[in-house]
This record gives structure tokens, C-alpha cells and sequence, in this order.
């Protein structure tokens, strides 16, 4: 869907893009993560041809030029542009009369029905500057759908969305992705892409240093984490199994939660809880970008 090859972006003698390698397969929900300054905007506008990379290989549907697959891509970038003046349904208009490909006579419906699915179909006649932030997201995000795309590439797309909003643009991608939509986004928020998608790159200062499916970067650490009362007893009980200990929580190096939890039960502990653990997205990216990553932003 996506691959890029060592593609590099300067501006002058700041190097945003650094020689990155990208992989986008058919069907993904690709978080493009990094935090604000990282690089994120100008991969995303070289994969959409509005900026030349310096250096590198860019491939998007099968096309090293990305201006020849346009209409089969919906996208938003930062800040969507729209005609303040005019309503959301009017700018939709206007956008879909610019393209090919889509037919007069559905072009009605067609707004309805992305409005409706970016929660905007009981917007009025108002004009786009008088929507909010939020609004402005979602009126961008439908204008995105309009052709039905078989790829979007969104920038920040819950940019400015509340929490609640947030989950339903997440359930909105989670169901286009799910009926063969794939979906490429950039987010500097671990916690957006970590419910959302199903492969990760992590940016840091213009370089790719994390490419990974997001099941294998939290695949079990082959320890599990047992709370209990009984901590104690438990201690005792482990014959060199024992890891780490905190307080009543401890830290067990099994490889099956169920097993271990029978023979406990069994042998007459009692056991709060039980898990298998797994790294959060969190604890991965900054082993993969050392200190100084912080500044990935933790928090919804
Ligand atoms: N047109 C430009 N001219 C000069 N420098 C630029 C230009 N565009 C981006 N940069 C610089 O390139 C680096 C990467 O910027 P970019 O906007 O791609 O990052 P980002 O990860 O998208 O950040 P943000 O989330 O804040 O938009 C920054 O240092 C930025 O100042």
C-alpha cells in the first residue's frame, strides 16, 4: 500500500525526514507516531505529493507517483482547509464537484451519508467559521470519504476532538478498516494509537526507529502478574520462579496464567488477580527512543 525507501526531507540544515523505510500493507491501521516536530506532517505531505522529498523512494497503490493515485486516497492534514464562509455541506459540494469520478446524481446522498458517519448530519446551514475545532476535524475527515477511498492518510485526525469524539472517529476507522479500508494515520498520542491500530512506526527526530505489528510489540513478556492476599505464602512457595516482588503483587515467570492460577487456587491461596504481562505501547517506545521521549504526550 505504502513503501518508502530511504526517503529523506531537508530544509535547509534541519533534516525532518531521515532516511525512512516505510511499510504499509493492504488492510493496516498504521499509527505513525512521534512527538510534535518529529518529522509526522512532512512524511505525510511527501506521501501525498505536495512536498519533494530530497532523496528516497516514495510508493503509494502501486505508484512511485503519488499526484497518479490521488483519487483512490482520502486525506486530511493538519488544520483541513474549507471556504469559512460557506456551510460544511456546501464545501463538501464544491470539493466533490472538483474531482473525478464522482456522479452528479449521488452526489447528495453521498454528503449525507459522509456526514452522517462523522457525526455531522444535523449540522445546519452555518458557516464553517463559526464550527469549532472538533467540527472543523470532522468536516475534513468527511470531505476525506467523499470518494470512498481504499486508502486514508490523516494527520492528527482527533486533533482538537473530545474524548468522546475521539472514541467515535476511532470507532468510525476501526469499521471503514474493517469493510477494506486502509488506514494510515499520524498521531503524536501513545494512547490513540495504541487503541486504534494494528501496526506502529515510531519517529524520532525524523527517524523511524520502531516498525513493528502492535500484537508482537506486546506479545507476553513470559512473566505473570499475581495479586493476593497471600503474597507471602506464595513466596514461599515458588521455587525460583519468583522475579520481582511489590508488596502483594508479584511477578512470576510462568508461561501460562491459567496453570499457574489453577495450581494456586489448588494449593489453597487465594489469588485477586491473575494476568499474563504484557509491555504497554508506552514502555516500548521509550525503550526504542531512550530519554528525551516524553515528549511522546502518554495522555488521551
Ligand atoms: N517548510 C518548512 N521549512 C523549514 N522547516 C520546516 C518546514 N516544515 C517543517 N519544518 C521543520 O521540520 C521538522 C519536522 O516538522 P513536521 O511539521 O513535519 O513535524 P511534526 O511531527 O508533524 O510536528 P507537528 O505535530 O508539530 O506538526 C521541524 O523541525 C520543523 O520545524
Amino acid at each position: 500500500m505504502i513503501t518508502t525507501k530511504a526517503l529523506t526531507k531537508r530544509f535547509g540544515s534541519i533534516v525532518a525526514v531521515n532516511s525512512v523505510d516505510l511499510d504499509v500493507q493492504d488492510g493496516d491501521r498504521y499509527g505513525f507516531l512521534g512527538p510534535n516536530g518529529s518529522g509526522k506532517t512532512t512524511l505525510v505531505r511527501m506521501l501525498l505529493g505536495l512536498v519533494y522529498p530530497t532523496s528516497g523512494e516514495i510508493s503509494v497503490l502501486g505508484s512511485k507517483t503519488p499526484a497518479h493515485v490521488l483519487p483512490q486516497i482520502g486525506s486530511m492534514i493538519e488544520g483541513p482547509a474549507a471556504y469559512p464562509h460557506l456551510s460544511g455541506r456546501r464545501n463538501l459540494t464544491l470539493l466533490d464537484r472538483a474531482g473525478s469520478g464522482g456522479a452528479r446524481r449521488t452526489r447528495k446522498a453521498r454528503i449525507e451519508e459522509v456526514l452522517e458517519q462523522v457525526g455531522l448530519a444535523s449540522v445546519d446551514a452555518r458557516p464553517v467559521k463559526t464550527y469549532s475545532l472538533g467540527m472543523r476535524q470532522r468536516l475534513g475527515l468527511a470531505a476525506a470519504l467523499l470518494r470512498q477511498p481504499r486508502l486514508l492518510i490523516l494527520d492528527e485526525p482527533t486533533n482538537g476532538l473530545d474524548p468522546q469524539g475521539i472514541r467515535e472517529i476511532r470507532e468510525l476507522l476501526t469499521a471503514l478498516n474493517e469493510s477494506g479500508t486502509t488506514v494510515f494515520l499520524s498521531s503524536h498520542l501513545l494512547s490513540e494509537v495504541e487503541q486504534l491500530c494494528t501496526k506502529v512506526g515510531v519517529v524520532d527526530h525524523g527517524k523511524l526507529v520502531l516498525q513493528e505489528e502492535l500484537a508482537a510489540l506486546r506479545a507476553p513478556t513470559g512473566r505473570v502478574v499475581v495479586e493476593s492476599p497471600d503474597a507471602d505464602k506464595i513466596a514461599g512457595m515458588l521455587n525460583g520462579q519468583l522475579d520481582d516482588r511489590d508488596g502483594p503483587r508479584l511477578f512470576i515467570r510462568h508461561a501460562d496464567s491459567a496453570e499457574l492460577n489453577a495450581w494456586l487456587v489448588g494449593s489453597g491461596v487465594r489469588v485477586s488477580s491473575i494476568t499474563a504481562e504484557r509491555p504497554s505501547l508506552e514502555q516500548v517506545v521509550l525503550a526504542a527512543t531512550g530519554p528525551g521521549a516524553d515528549r511522546v504526550d502518554g495522555t488521551a
